[in-house]
């Protein structure tokens, strides 16, 4: 009888006994058991993804009789279905290579490629030229000595047969006399033949010489030395010494193994003892990295891997930065990643293809950048607002701006400008933008945040307005009640895509007087806005819920993170979630510059190298994108030149004062209504047509934000008369006009 060995495979065949099973030969050995990795494993442990069998409990040994009873396995094998004809065809099709190359037919790869060759064979070339007289030459002078030995030492064993030496030496050693009577006569056969050779090559060597020196000009002479110089030095040269030094460095890159992934798996804990990981596709090279899936033991998902991100990267033995966890559609336990060669974001993306662009069609994606395995990323701003957040230097202004030059280069896109910070980066939008403004200042008898309440207001009476034309438009016209690339190029119909830039929002959003009038008509426009054309592009240094609420940044469908502090700040600037999706943009580095995470703009979220496009660049395109706009008749508002007859939005404050008399103290608010409506019947004709109680709400709405309240209160000081009424007190309007010109003072 054989012993049961812990090894026993299930599934597999069982040995056929030998004939004669009675005998003794041979004692069965235990092995001791081995890890993948060639540890011995301990007493219990399994090789992960192995089944152990389990045996029945063998203590009675007693019972030499007992028998084995045989029933249904616990765990029958695994079926294997074998792949269905489409699923052979999509395996097939996955794995085909495109006929020609990706690179060479995107004219962007293409330039890129051709710009690299240029520079790297340029380099390397340079790098040879100059150390041939230098370093090459004299070390093929010192070696080519060394060289003619060799040369002259191997033609003389060639000559006289040195190779069949040994056999002779044999044959002496052997007394054997007829062998090196034989040996010896084949010798001087080819001796004398291999002399022949050898003379009429020296013959006809030193004619060719003599010829050369002779009648070829200076050059062939020189150039025969030079040959001659170089063959004999490269003869000579040490085999442990190059000749030629290499003219780049090779980088680390190593091949990645399953073993090193499950190594990795195991040192991050996400495998157990009897659980390990499957490898569904085989590890293969994707752009300048490695990409592996894993299926995770059952039970463990996407977001351990992900919480485990650093440990993997130390047990795979790179940088986090080099490290992407991609979750998979088709189960949660499925691990996507990909293993970069180096770190990829560290490597700026380079100059905006913009900058050569003489037009640029808005309604179409445009390239904004790569991501992390150089992939061009195109940007769209149709139908949706956008929020970029980062700390400071981190490149959300460029990013920004990157966009904004777009919509700049297409001259039937309106922009209006308004940076908070008053930096140097806007400045030159001044020659397309429709509305500009910079900082919260006044300059130049130019109040920049009424300016910007004023053009905010002025787009909302736009969107409006957009809105009753579009539906009253034919279907043939306007087939979805949008904007179409036509209509918004309709000069006629003055409905152009346009785009609000709104950079370091957040200082207009804190204004003491206006922010909270900025912040609703923002609100409004990021929500309603984009569907008749109009989108809203905000960045901020501060999106926590003070400097740039949430109910501002839940309207913007478009994110982008450069670098935060914490991953719940990306989740802030991303939507809450994009943590749990792997999107993280606290894992950034300050080297990552002009690198962010994006979601919202297409179905796919991810990182974008955005390109860069710097203060001169910017200049170029957009003195440019001013002619063009000259020329096609489309340069409006600030930029045109044009004075904005704006009204501030506060002059319901100076309004109020004015329709108030002297001697009154407190006014009812639909009296105050009709006195504007005479006063400004354009301004307030319409408010003093509502009704009743809608004539005072729209009025307390329009204070509201000042801090003047149309409370009851007012009510109770005439006995009984009114009390449910509103009205307004004197003396609040008053302070209220006093904190303003305050305000604007001290600005
Ligand atoms: N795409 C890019 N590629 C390479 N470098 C970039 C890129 N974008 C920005 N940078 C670099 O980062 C610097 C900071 O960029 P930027 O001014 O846009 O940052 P910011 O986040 O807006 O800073 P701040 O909050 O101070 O305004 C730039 O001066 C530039 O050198």
């Amino acid at each position: 009888m054989s012993e049961i060995n812990d090894f026993d495979q299930p599934g597999r065949p069982p040995e056929a006994d030998p004939d004669d099973t009675e005998q003794n030969t041979a004692a069965v050995l235990p092995f001791k058991k081995r890890t993948a990795g060639g540890e011995p494993l301990a007493p219990g442990e399994v090789k992960p993804g192995e089944w152990q069998a389990d045996l029945p409990d063998d203590t009675d040994t007693d019972d030499e009789t007992a028998e084995v009873t045989e029933g249904a396995p616990v765990d029958p094998p695994r079926q294997v279905y074998p792949p269905s004809v489409a699923e052979w065809m999509a395996e097939h099709d996955k794995a085909r290579q495109p006929v020609i190359p990706e690179w060479v037919k995107l004219p962007d790869q293409r330039k890129a490629v051709r710009k690299w060759a240029v520079r790297h064979y340029g380099t390397v070339i340079g790098y040879h030229a100059v150390r041939i007289p230098c370093i090459y030459t004299p070390k093929l002078l010192a070696y080519a000595p060394r060289g003619v030995w060799r040369w002259s030492t191997a033609a003389g064993h060639w000559v006289f047969d040195y190779e069949a030496k040994p056999l002779r030496a044999a044959a002496v050693a052997a007394e054997d006399a007829g062998e090196y009577l034989r040996l010896s006569a084949v010798r001087d056969d080819r001796v004398r033949l291999r002399g022949i050779i050898a003379g009429l090559v020296g013959v006809v060597g030193l004619i060719a010489a003599l010829a050369l020196w002779v009648m070829a000009p200076t050059w062939m002479l020189l150039l025969a030395i030079a040959t001659l110089t170089t063959t004999l030095g490269v003869a000579g040269a040490p085999a442990d010494r190059p000749l030629i030094d290499r003219a780049k460095v090779t980088f680390r890159k190593r091949k990645l193994s399953s073993d090193i992934i499950t190594r990795a798996y195991a040192a991050a804990g996400l495998t157990g003892k009897d659980t390990g990981i499957a490898f569904p596709r085989p590890i293969g090279r994707d752009g300048d990295g490695w990409r592996v899936i894993v299926d995770l033991p059952y039970g463990k998902s996407f977001k351990d891997a992900l919480a485990k991100r650093q440990s993997l990267a130390s047990g795979i033995d790179i940088a986090a930065t080099q490290l992407f966890l991609d979750p998979d559609l088709t189960s949660e336990r499925r691990v996507s990643m990909w293993i970069a060669d180096r770190d990829p974001l560290a490597v700026p993306a380079g100059k905006s293809p913009l900058l050569g662009a003489t037009r640029v069609d808005f309604w179409q994606p445009f390239p904004w950048g790569v991501d992390e395995r150089g992939n061009p990323v195109m940007a769209t701003m149709l139908w949706l607002s956008f929020l970029v957040g980062a700390v400071p230097r981190q490149g959300k202004t460029f990013s920004a701006r990157t966009i904004a030059l777009a919509a700049a280069l297409d001259p039937y896109v309106r922009l209006i400008v308004f940076d908070g910070k008053a930096s140097p980066d806007w400045r030159k939008f001044a020659l397309v933008a429709h509305r500009i403004g910079f900082g919260i200042v006044p300059r130049n008898g130019i109040d920049p945040v009424e300016h910007l309440v004023a053009a905010l207001e002025e787009l909302k009476g736009d969107v409006e307005d957009r809105y009753h034309r579009l539906s009253e438009l034919p279907l043939h016209i306007c087939p979805e009640g949008k904007l179409t690339p036509e209509l918004s190029r309709d000069k006629k119909l003055n409905m152009p895509l346009t785009l609000v830039v709104i950079d370091e929002v957040q200082e207009y959003l804190q204004h003491p007087v206006y922010g909270q009038v900025i912040l609703d008509l923002l609100v409004y426009l990021a929500r309603v806005a984009p569907a008749v054309g109009v989108s809203v592009m905000l960045s901020t240094q501060k999106p926590d819920d003070t400097a740039c609420p949430p109910k501002l940044r839940d309207q913007c469908q478009g994110r982008f993170s450069l670098r935060v502090g914490s991953w719940q700040v990306s989740d802030v600037v991303l939507g809450a979630g994009s943590y749990s999706e792997g999107l993280d943009a606290s894992r950034l580095l300050k080297s990552h510059k002009g690198v962010g995470i994006l979601k919202g703009m297409t179905d796919d979220a991810g990182i974008v190298r955005t390109y860069l496009a710097d203060g001169r660049d910017a200049e170029a395109v957009l003195t440019r994108a001013n002619a063009l706009r000259e020329a096609e008749g489309t340069l409006t508002g600030d930029a045109a030149g044009e004075k904005a007859t704006v009204r501030s939005a506060d002059a319901i404050l100076d309004d109020v004062a004015m329709v108030l008399g002297k001697a009154e103290t407190k006014v009812w608010s639909e009296t105050i209504v009709d006195r504007l409506a005479v006063l400004n019947e354009a301004a307030y004709g319409d408010w003093a047509a509502l009704e009743g109680r809608a004539k005072a709400d729209q009025l307390a709405a329009a204070l509201k934000p000042y801090g003047i309240a149309t409370d009851q209160v007012w009510g109770k000081t005439e006995a009984g008369k009114g009390a449910n009424r509103r009205g307004i007190e004197r003396q609040h309007i008053i302070d209220a006009i006093t904190q303003r010109n305050k305000n604007r003072a001290g600005k």
